[in-house]
């Protein structure tokens, strides 16, 4: 995948990668190496100029409707309520429109669920400035969730949360996965992260970005948060931010 054209910056290439239904994947890799670039080429944001996606057996040519998505920036729209924000992807997605308008009340209520789910009961009246930070990125996590999508892209969003919240929302991501048999894959600089919640770990290498290796995550589910202090989860870490500091090194040599 290039952007802008063919002399433009070439950010993933020869990467190749395969997720089951039902599995929580993670990518890890050093920073501009492509990572938000595969999550845009699974959701059909962009098509690639060379190469194919698959989703669920059909290939990617436009934007993916059974997919939910969740980035940094939470861009919940000021004008409406939280509750209207999370609502907002059955507006969009066609299938989901109709029953909306024919059934408003059933899809409200789901959207209160899921606000209870990840501790915001009672805040969907409120508009987002209302909100802080931590709030926000929960909404919008109920945001990719209201239309059961199969599929779940998490591109960093947790990052901009305080410790405690993010370990929190781990765990909502955590029971979602349990509870549900959503596919997840979480884009993710923390490799605490991506250890505590992926049965697979994705190891990227610098732009332009490529699988390099592969880690599968031998905790057992459902996983506490105590997995974190045990030297199996420090060495897995360990070993992850070894192999990303290696790639940052040869692509640090390679442009001297
Ligand atoms: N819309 C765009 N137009 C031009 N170049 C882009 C565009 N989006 C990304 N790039 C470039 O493609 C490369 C990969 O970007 P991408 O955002 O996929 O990396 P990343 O691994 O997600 O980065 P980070 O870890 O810093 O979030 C970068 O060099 C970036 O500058």
């Amino acid at each position: 995948m290039r952007y802008g054209g063919p002399g433009g910056t070439l950010a993933v290439s020869g990467l190749t990668l395969h997720v089951e239904k039902g599995e929580f994947t993670a990518v890890v890799g050093p920073s501009g190496c492509g990572k938000s670039t595969l999550m845009k080429l699974v959701t059909g944001l962009y098509i690639p100029q060379v190469g194919a996606i698959t989703v669920a057996g059909k290939e990617v040519t436009e934007p993916v409707s059974i997919v939910g998505m969740a980035f940094q920036n939470p861009t919940l729209l000021p004008w409406r309520t939280t509750l209207d924000n999370i609502l907002l992807p059955l507006e969009i997605v066609q299938k989901h429109r109709r029953r909306l308008r024919a059934n408003k009340a059933e899809y409200v209520e789901k959207a209160e669920h899921l606000l209870e789910t990840v501790g915001l009961k009672g805040f969907g009246d409120k508009f987002p400035w209302q909100l802080s930070g931590g709030m926000q990125q929960r909404a919008n996590l109920c945001r990719a969730l209201i239309h059961e999508p199969d599929l779940l892209m998490l591109d960093e969003p947790f990052g901009a949360l305080d410790a405690f919240t993010r370990e929190e929302l781990w765990c909502v991501i955590r029971d979602l996965h349990h509870e549900t048999d959503v596919t997840i894959q979480l884009v993710t600089h923390d490799l605490r992260e991506a250890v505590f919640l992926a049965d697979r770990i994705f190891v990227m290498s610098a732009r332009p970005g490529r699988i390099i290796d592969t880690h599968a995550v031998p905790f057992e589910r459902p996983r506490d948060l105590e997995i974190m202090y045990t030297p199996e989860f420090t060495d897995l870490v360990h070993d992850l931010r070894g192999q990303i500091a290696q790639a940052r090194t040869e692509q640090l040599e390679a442009a001297q």
